[in-house]
């Protein structure tokens, strides 16, 4: 009899106790008069995501949004999420100083990254982040663009073999040049991965990210004890191990360069390269300086942040820089607007790019702007409430996860009129001063804002640009399938044709050799070229 009792009894248990929190807590009273769907005992909405996968979860959110509008609740199992996409709310929590603090999903990254500036709350962001700021100073990211130069020359060899009109995918090149120029930034040693990507770090960091997904969103993989016991606990002991490694490694190498050189009085801004020029500051470079300063960071945070550095710097980029171009391959007409604007720039010459050009590049940065709102690299950004919220009427308590959803506000056609189109005058200077700032919110915003946007922007402008002037491109016969994983991705990849621009080059220099004559001549200019 008690055979049966008990697990009856254990049963009752733990169908009641959730389904008594989600009816009952303070939480669920206060979020009561939200819209949302009706939730379910144990599971809550999870129902509504089908399977869980990466595909479902948007499609689910966005079908969500189309019942309940752009703030609403779910409950996943029984924890409750505030979803926030009116720009009202978002407003409020971004531009918050005190609910500050990430939820559960980032607790995943913390074996890799420690509590760096990513994951980290309360006093201990706030030092973090004081001290890591100037290290994204302007004239400091100007010294970059000479990784952003060679790492892009390489990509553009690479995409030669590529130019033969078959198609291909693209985001594993793009991967590889973002993975080069973060490493090199971050650490200041070269990879070199475009040239040799079955590097240990490389596969280590690949493994990691796809364990990290497969985690977030498998609920039984959630407890430690559990995960630890798993092939993915052990897969990713090792990864760990090969990352951690090799950051200590150059950490503990460029300190005593450091030491070496520095022999306790002189700077390393005074540093030379081999051609006796000063010699460019890696990040981590910085942050030991900042250290022998007395910033006070021991070797395991200095760690933290350059690890930091790696995971935010180069799956975020490659994702924008991907679907960016795919942005350009699906819209031909833009795509010649910018190259025309780079011809203007850049003329006949093959020249790397400076940062005046960079800032000289109006048209391609409204495309940018554009294609990250058609394709928010980040959809979601989360929060944890430290303490209760009241906001009209939305009353949300301590402890109820928010879910900021680029992903679902840039499709609101309150600010972006006919939200499916392309159109990249919507960011033109005087569309965007119109719109609620925190309308459109690619990088976060407020006090945890994306520290690296200013990074982020000139290694994209530098990488496009270059694609461009070399190559036309256009779509594969592959469509785009959105899902959701530590960033905005394609499950069929993003396919493209290219071709070497030759011909487009030679008829833009017809094209501007033209005008030029005519205006010599008093006349208007006679033909005008249209090529796509
Ligand atoms: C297109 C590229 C990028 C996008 C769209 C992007 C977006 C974001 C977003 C939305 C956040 C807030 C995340 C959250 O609150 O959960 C964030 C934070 C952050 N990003 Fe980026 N990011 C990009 C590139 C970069 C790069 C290149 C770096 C570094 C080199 C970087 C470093 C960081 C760091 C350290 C944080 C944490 C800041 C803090 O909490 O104080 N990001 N990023």
């Amino acid at each position: 009899m008690l055979v049966l009792v008990l697990p009856a009894l254990l049963l009752f248990v733990l169908l009641a106790v959730p389904y008594y929190w989600i009816n009952h807590s303070r939480a669920a009273r206060l979020v009561a008069n939200l819209p949302g769907p009706k939730p379910y005992p144990v599971i809550g909405n999870s129902l509504e995501f089908g399977s869980g996968s990466t595909v479902e979860i948007l499609e689910g959110l966005k079908k969500l949004q189309k019942q309940h509008g752009y703030l609403y609740r779910m409950w996943l199992g029984s924890n409750l999420f505030a979803v926030v996409a009116d720009a009202k709310y978002v407003e409020h929590f971004l531009s918050s100083n005190t609910n500050i603090s990430k939820n559960m999903a980032y607790k995943f990254l913390e074996h890799w990254l420690g509590t760096g500036l990513l994951t980290s709350t309360g006093s201990k962001w706030k030092h973090r982040r004081r001290i890591i700021t100037p290290t994204f100073h302007f004239k400091i990211l100007e010294d970059f663009m000479d990784v952003f130069n060679s790492r892009s020359n390489i990509l553009v060899q690479k995409l030669k073999k590529e130019a033969d009109g078959r198609e291909f995918d693209i985001y594993n090149y793009i991967t590889l040049c973002a993975l080069d120029i973060i490493y090199e930034t971050a650490m200041g040693v070269q990879m070199n991965v475009q040239d040799n990507s079955n590097c240990e770090y490389i596969s280590a960091l690949q493994g990691l990210a796809d364990i990290m997904v497969k985690r977030m969103f498998t609920p039984w993989l959630f407890s430690d004890f559990i995960f630890n016991m798993t092939k993915y606990g052990k897969e990713q002991r090792k990864y760990l191990k090969v990352l951690h490694d090799t950051t200590d490694e150059v950490i503990a190498k460029r300190k005593k360069e450091l030491l070496e050189k520095a022999n306790g009085s002189t700077s390393i801004n005074t540093e030379e390269n081999d051609f006796g020029q000063k010699k460019r500051l890696a990040f981590l470079d910085l942050l030991l300086q900042y250290t022998r300063d007395g910033a006070n960071l021991t070797d395991k945070e200095i760690r933290e942040e350059v690890d930091t550095f790696m995971f935010e710097g180069h799956d975020t980029t490659a994702t924008a820089i991907s679907f960016c171009l795919w942005s350009l391959a699906t819209h031909p007409d833009c795509q010649e607007k910018v190259y025309q604007e780079l011809y203007e720039i850049f003329g006949d010459s093959n020249r790397d790019t400076t940062v005046k050009d960079l800032q000289d590049m109006k048209y391609l940065d409204a495309v940018i702007k554009e294609s990250q709102r058609i394709y928010p690299t980040v959809p979601f950004v989360f929060r944890e409430l430290d303490e209760e919220v009241n906001i009209d009427d939305l009353h949300l308590a301590k402890g109820t996860n928010v879910m900021i959803s680029p992903f679902l506000m840039n499709y609101n056609a309150e600010y972006f009129p006919e939200p499916e189109k392309f159109d990249p005058d919507r960011f033109s200077s005087e569309n965007s001063q119109r719109r609620n700032p925190y309308a459109y919110v690619p990088f976060s915003a407020g006090p945890r804002n994306c520290i690296g946007q200013r990074f982020a922007l000139m290694e994209m402008k530098s990488t496009i640009s270059k694609i461009v002037r070399n190559y036309k491109i256009t779509p594969g016969s592959k469509k785009i399938v959105l899902c959701a994983e530590l960033v905005l991705r394609s499950v069929n990849g993003i396919h493209f044709l290219i071709n070497e621009n030759i011909f487009l080059w030679l008829l833009s220099h017809l094209y501007f050799k033209c005008i030029l004559y005519n205006i010599l001549r008093n006349s208007s200019c006679v033909f005008s070229v249209h090529v796509f």
